[in-house]
């Protein structure tokens, strides 16, 4: 995969995310489209779902479901409706040949066996937050499938790796709804309007500064935490830096990416594994922030690195400014 964090032509800030695409593929002479319009649809899904986290309050869409989904979490309403919103979206728009999502056990197949492309997808990234009104976000991950066009999916169109990933991003339902994401060429930032229906380009290309002062996690978790976590994270006490977790992945490492920072999911009692999910959450993040410069380990090697078996394998995640990342590592001592 090409990990370039220049970007190939700089378009100026307010350009609608259909012009940047267009111009994007206009620079890859061998392009045929489809990327761009996995792109489209993915930003469609993503401003109706922004109409549904805006309105849920009025709609009912609040409140658990009931039930569980495969990770054993309750599922919230919303969850389930962005689960459908986006799976309906990647179907109708017939460049992803099978999704696999959080909220699904097994892959999804569109029907498009001629999309050369698979998504792994966090639908609703965040769902402790969904009824109190705190940002959430959805995560999504791209590979070119390694089956035969025109045959169903299968696992190992999933399990390539994240090095393979060809794109990966997030959108934020924040106090502004931004989509964020990279083909490998650098980070763009893309704000939505609502009053136009449309993302325009905010953030050309965005890059997590070396350093930071912010730290966060569940502190919550103290006790179940690996001694060298607990060292790093006394250290930035001392250091007087600021903690800031809000309990949606996605707001933290937002903030972290622009401001500078580190986001820490380590294992917990409840978790030996982390929390965090490898194939929608930790490869695409951790190509995002390597693509803006910044690192993502397990703690015992870079989340990229992880080569998958299972769908929703979990891994400890450890995800920001470089130097912030190295000095975590160096608490931890020589790769366990
Ligand atoms: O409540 P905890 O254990 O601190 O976990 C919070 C983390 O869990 C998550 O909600 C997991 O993501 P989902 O909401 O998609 O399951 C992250 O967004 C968040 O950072
Ligand atoms: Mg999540
Ligand atoms: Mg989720």
């Amino acid at each position: 995969m090409n990990i370039s964090t220049e970007n190939t032509i700089a378009q100026p800030v307010g350009t609608t995310l259909e012009r940047y695409i267009m111009r994007k593929q206009a620079e890859f002479q061998f392009a045929t489209g489809e990327l761009s319009q996995l792109l489209r649809d993915i930003a469609l899904a993503g401003k109706i779902v922004n109409r549904e986290v805006n309105r849920a309050g009025l709609t009912s869409i609040i409140g658990a479901m009931g039930q569980q989904n495969v990770q054993g979490e309750a599922q919230q309403k919303l969850d389930v409706e962005a689960n459908i919103r986006f799976i309906r979206a990647l179907t109708n728009g017939g460049e992803a040949c099978a999704v696999l999502s959080e909220e699904e056990d097994d892959i999804i197949h569109t029907g498009n066996c001629q999309g050369k492309y698979v998504v792994a997808i966090d639908p609703l990234d965040g769902s402790s937050n969904i009824d109190v009104n705190i940002s959430i976000g959805t995560i999504f991950s791209i590979y070119r499938r390694v089956t035969p066009v025109g045959e169903p999916a299968t696992a190992a169109d999933f399990l390539q790796g994240g090095r393979r990933q060809v794109a990966a991003g997030y959108i934020l339902y924040g106090s502004s709804t931004m989509l964020v994401y990279t083909t490998g060429h650098g980070v763009a930032g893309f704000t939505y309007e609502q009053s136009l229906g449309e993302f325009f380009l905010s953030h050309p290309s965005i890059t997590i500064p070396a350093s930071g002062t912010v730290f966060s996690c569940n502190e919550g978790y103290w006790f179940d935490y690996p001694e060298y976590v607990r060292q790093y994270l006394t250290e930035c006490k001392r250091q007087g830096q600021s903690g800031r977790y809000v309990g949606s992945l996605v707001a933290d490492y937002h903030r972290n990416l622009l401001t500078g920072g580190i986001y820490l999911y380590p294992p917990t009692g409840k978790n030996p594994q982390g929390k965090l999910r490898v194939l929608y959450e930790g490869f695409p993040l951790a190509y995002l922030i390597e693509q803006a410069g910044g690192r993502a380990e397990t703690g015992t090697g870079p989340v990229l690195d992880i080569e998958p078996t299972d769908f929703h394998q979990r891994s400890p995640l450890f995800v920001g400014s470089p130097e912030l990342v190295a000095s975590l590592l160096a608490a931890a001592g020589p790769v366990a």
